[in-house]
């Protein structure tokens, strides 16, 4: 193997001219960024307790078979839960150890939705059965809710949930091959229970879509059990990736469970075979899905941000073109174009950290509503949800592609972190709804508030996220027939449910600059990827500002010269903004936005690691190459 002397490998920071440079305090961003010192300590504490533990190592996923990488997998949940209980790290610490574990597995959708949904759905009594099981692991959940023929239209599902009076039991069935489940993560291979969504019959009237809690496996021995067809659904999109998750397939034949196996939160069926409906709104039976995608918005930013981290940083390292007098090239992140690609990403994920932490606030909010009986929010809560949860994936995905494109041709190896990171995050943009569905449902609510705007029946006021409308008088020219060229329209009103989650975004991050923020120059420089966030999205949909006549020509050119301006101000600052995310070099896993910028002794050691360079002469050369070169290739058996 050709060596990197030890020196080069180790120690230098290359990018300490760089972090030189900054104007403000990085510790105070720190804390600002993981939301209090308290969410600091513990994040930072457990990240590098994961990065020390040669038993989290994830460098050699991309090379790995299904199988091998599946079956690592196991072991390494299995290494997690042991470190947990071991440790007996909090619940709040054993989320970290997950998110820094990095690898997508069945254990995400146990404690992600399996257990949301009994706590969502289930009753009293259904929880102090479930949730203590569920809680050690003795059991092991998934959310089986997506069938091959439906996954966006819940209403359609087609598995059946039939109650039998005389057993007093559900008999769950797959009438159709459209109605297997498909891809519900953990199933395919670990899950022992599902909560199953299917349509509940009881006395040959059907009451639409509910959750029962189905047990698959065997606690034995792990086969399935009578009644049951379940396996995983095969190779999905990029090498490693999230081919950690067995998403699975799965059949119901006639299967019966008890009848407090329904969860019964929303809706009941008593013995006598009577359907009861509780004063909650039905929709609660979706409560879990609104659930995660507000943690899917709040993770939105440590996807994003790591990927700027990775371009940041090499693009600080990284020199072309420029030498003046035979001195050193031009870095690249000081070319115009880089820095307009690269800060609004960088904005951005700052703004999706403070958007995430607003939305959190936004669920409790709605949640301890619900507990008290008061569902006015509800409507309101669905829709930042389901239209932040679209904005921040599609700009995240879109972004980290963006990033691996920063990278130049390096940003194409696996050693970048960035097409991995970017196949793992990819399908956030369809899992708990395809982002164009949910946006359908924001300009579903905004119609319907327009329409009530101004109406003599409605003495509401629309307060919240959308108490702007009043102020927005030619909405209310817009009234007319909107309701009914919906469909016809809906292109156009999912670039205004776009318009509005922006509008969110920008608002909530102008909120968190009017509280009080420590640390030298912190604040400012807040301040300063605001505005560059605000103004790139104007630059970005200038027609639409300029069309509508919400600003001028001359507006428009003042904002781009104000983003060239705002672009420099950070370009001092830019390596200590991505330090602030204190990310190990394990969590990124990549030679490109390491932190000493060591860049190319270690894409060098790291291409000599390739299974390929074990030899120096291929496999396959006496079969394939030489006969070729010798002109032996008509006599040789291929
Ligand atoms: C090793 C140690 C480990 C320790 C670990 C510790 C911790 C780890 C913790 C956690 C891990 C964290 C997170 C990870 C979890 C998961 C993430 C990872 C993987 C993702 C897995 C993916 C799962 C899935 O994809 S599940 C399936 C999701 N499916 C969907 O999202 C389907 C999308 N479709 C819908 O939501 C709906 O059907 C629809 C499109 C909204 C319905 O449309 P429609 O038919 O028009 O509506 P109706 O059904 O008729 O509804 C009418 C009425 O209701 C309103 N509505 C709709 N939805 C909701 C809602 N959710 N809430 C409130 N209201 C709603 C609708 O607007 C309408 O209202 P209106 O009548 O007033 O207009
Ligand atoms: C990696 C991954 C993990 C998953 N994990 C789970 C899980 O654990 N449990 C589970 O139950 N499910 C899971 N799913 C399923 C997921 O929730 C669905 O795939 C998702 O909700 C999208 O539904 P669909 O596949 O039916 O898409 P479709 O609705 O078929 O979408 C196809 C296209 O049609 C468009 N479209 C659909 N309806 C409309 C409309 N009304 N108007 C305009 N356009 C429309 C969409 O925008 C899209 O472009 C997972 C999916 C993936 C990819």
């Amino acid at each position: 193997m050709e060596g990197v002397g030890e020196e080069e490998m180790e120690g230098v920071d290359h990018l300490a001219h760089e972090r030189n440079k900054s104007e403000f305090d990085v510790d105070a961003m720190k804390i600002v960024w993981a939301g209090s010192p308290h969410a600091f300590d513990v994040s930072d504490r457990i990240s590098k307790l994961v990065a020390s533990d040669p038993g989290f190592r994830k460098d050699n996923r991309s090379t790995l078979s299904r199988k091998e990488l599946f079956k690592n997998t196991l072991r390494k949940a299995a290494y997690a839960w042991k470190t947990i209980v071991d440790l007996r790290l909090s619940e709040e610490e054993a989320a970290k150890l997950r998110f820094y574990v990095d690898e997508p597995a069945f254990t995400d959708l146990h404690w992600g939705m399996f257990i949301p949904a009994i706590k969502g759905q289930g009753t009293e009594e259904q929880q102090q059965k479930w949730l203590p099981l569920a809680y050690k692991m003795q059991i092991i959940g998934c959310y089986a809710q997506t069938e091959l023929g439906h996954g966006s239209n819940v209403q359609g599902l087609e598995t059946t949930a039939t109650f039998d009076s005389q057993t007093d039991e559900f008999i769950i069935h797959s009438p159709t091959l459209t109605s297997s489940k498909w891809w519900p993560g953990g199933l395919g291979k670990v899950a022992t229970h599902a909560i199953a969504y299917a349509r509940l019959i009881v006395g040959g009237r059907e009451h639409g879509v509910h959750g029962f809690i189905v047990q698959l496996r065997s606690l034995e021995d792990h086969s399935p059990l009578l009644g049951i067809t379940v396996g995983d659904i095969g190779m999905k999109f990029g090498n490693g990736a999230y081919n950690t998750m067995d998403n699975g397939v799965l059949q119901f034949d006639h299967v019966r469970i008890p009848r407090n196996q329904m969860l019964m939160r929303v809706s009941q069926v008593t013995c006598e075979g009577k359907y009861k409906q509780s004063d909650v709104p039905r929709q609660l039976v979706y409560g879990t899905m609104v659930y995660v995608r507000q943690t899917i918005v709040a993770d939105a930013s440590c996807a994003l941000s790591r990927a700027v981290c990775i371009a940041t940083r090499y693009s600080a390292v990284r020199r072309q073109f420029g030498s003046q007098n035979g001195g050193p090239e031009t870095q690249v992140i000081d070319y115009k174009t880089q820095q307009s690609r690269l800060f609004p990403l960088l904005a951005s994920a700052y703004a999706f950290r403070f958007i995430g932490e607003w939305l959190k606030w936004l669920y409790a909010d709605v949640t301890q509503r619900l507990q008290a009986n008061d569902f006015s929010t509800l409507p309101e809560a669905h829709a930042c949800t389901a239209g932040l949860k679209s904005l921040t994936t599609t700009a995240t995905a879109d972004g980290i592609e963006e990033c691996r494109k920063l990278c130049g041709g390096h940003g194409y190896l696996c050693s970048s972190g960035l097409p991995e990171l970017f196949a793992v995050y990819v399908p956030a943009c369809t899992y708990e709804g395809d982002n164009t569905v949910l946006l359908l449902q924001v300009a579903r609510f905004l119609m319907k508030t327009v329409s009530q705007l101004g109406s003599r029946l409605s003495s509401k006021k629309p307060v919240g996220t959308i108490a702007y409308m009043t102020r927005v008088e030619h909405l209310m020219q817009c009234r007319c027939g909107v309701q009914r060229g919906f469909a016809e329209l809906s292109a156009d009103l999912v670039e205004a449910a776009v318009a509005h989650c922006q509008l969110i975004v920008v608002s909530k991050f102008i909120e968190k600059l009017q509280q009080e923020i420590p640390g030298k120059g912190v604040k400012q420089q807040l301040e300063v990827l605001c505005n560059i966030y605000a103004l790139f999205l104007l630059h970005k949909h200038q027609g639409d500002f300029l069309s509508t006549g919400c600003i001028t020509p001359k507006h428009a050119a003042l904002a781009n010269d104000e983003l060239r301006s705002l672009y420099s101000q950070v370009r001092p600052n830019a390596i200590a903004l991505v330090d602030a995310f204190n990310y190990t070099d394990h969590y990124l896993g990549s030679i490109l936005g390491c932190y000493d910028g060591n860049v190319y002794p270690k894409l060098y050691e790291a291409a000599w690691k390739d299974p390929l360079n074990e030899s120096v002469v291929p496999d396959g050369y006496h079969l394939y190459i030489r006969p070729l070169l010798k002109q032996e290739i008509r006599t040789a058996r291929l």
